[in-house]
């Protein structure tokens, strides 16, 4: 569905990605491991579409990837740069926000993926998924920094997708709420969206991913 062959990334002659290759279909999940400054926040700018390779290529559903391409936006949802969350939306109403925002899409057939995009979870049950509850009427000034990452997270999971990007999701997170994030991404694999997400937590990697990528820096 989602693929990268032998993608790199040079800037004024500087190397930011060696080549990398990868390829997810439905309801997997890959890790992309590396040293710190390996390439891996690059390859997802990638596959995102929000970067265009020096090298090789980056499709999806044999398309180049670009994020304004319509059916490529709707297809895959991304949380690579730091959140931004709105300063006047409490949890709950960013949660409604998106989950109504990406509503249309949701269940529809695009392009030329035959299976409609699977529909998102609703928000009071990313809400629970995420460990939110104590603080859904919270503003984000009023958050924990790892209470703003688990509201980042359940955003990114409120809208439908086909393809999920991570630039390390665990950042920020306490055991128990790793814990947590592993099992929202097995869910998510389970109703057929395939995850690919950056990570320095072995203990992560090993509980959710059936493979990982290893970005040689
Ligand atoms: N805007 C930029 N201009 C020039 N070089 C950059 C830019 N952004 C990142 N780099 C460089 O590109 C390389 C890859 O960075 P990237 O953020 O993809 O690494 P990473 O594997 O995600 O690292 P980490 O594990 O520390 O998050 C690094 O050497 C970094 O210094």
């Amino acid at each position: 569905m989602l693929s990268a062959d032998a993608v790199s990334v040079s800037r004024d002659g500087v190397a930011l990605l060696e080549p990398a290759s990868l390829d997810i279909t439905a309801g997997e999940c890959i890790a992309v491991r590396g040293d710190n400054g390996a390439g891996k926040t690059t390859l997802l700018r990638v596959l995102a579409g929000r970067l265009r390779p020096t090298c090789g290529t980056a499709t999806f559903m044999g398309q180049p990837v670009d994020e304004r391409r319509p059916g490529v936006r709707e297809a895959i949802a991304a949380l690579i740069d730091p959140p931004a969350l709105y300063p006047d939306l409490t949890v709950v109403d960013h949660l409604a926000f998106i989950a109504a925002a990406w509503q249309p899409f949701a269940g529809t057939v695009s392009g030329p993926c035959l299976d409609p995009i699977p529909v998102p979870t609703p928000p009071d049950q990313l809400i629970a998924q995420f460990g939110l509850t104590a603080v859904t009427n919270r503003f984000p000034d009023e958050l924990s920094s790892g209470q703003r990452q688990l509201v980042a997270l359940a955003v990114t999971f409120a809208r439908p997708a086909r393809v999920v990007l991570l630039d390390e999701p665990e950042q920020r997170l306490d055991p128990s709420r790793r814990a947590l994030l592993a099992s929202a991404l097995r869910d998510a694999g389970e109703r057929g969206i395939a995850v690919v997400f950056a990570s320095h937590d072995d203990a992560v990697i090993a509980s959710v991913a059936q493979r990982s990528v290893w970005i040689e820096a």
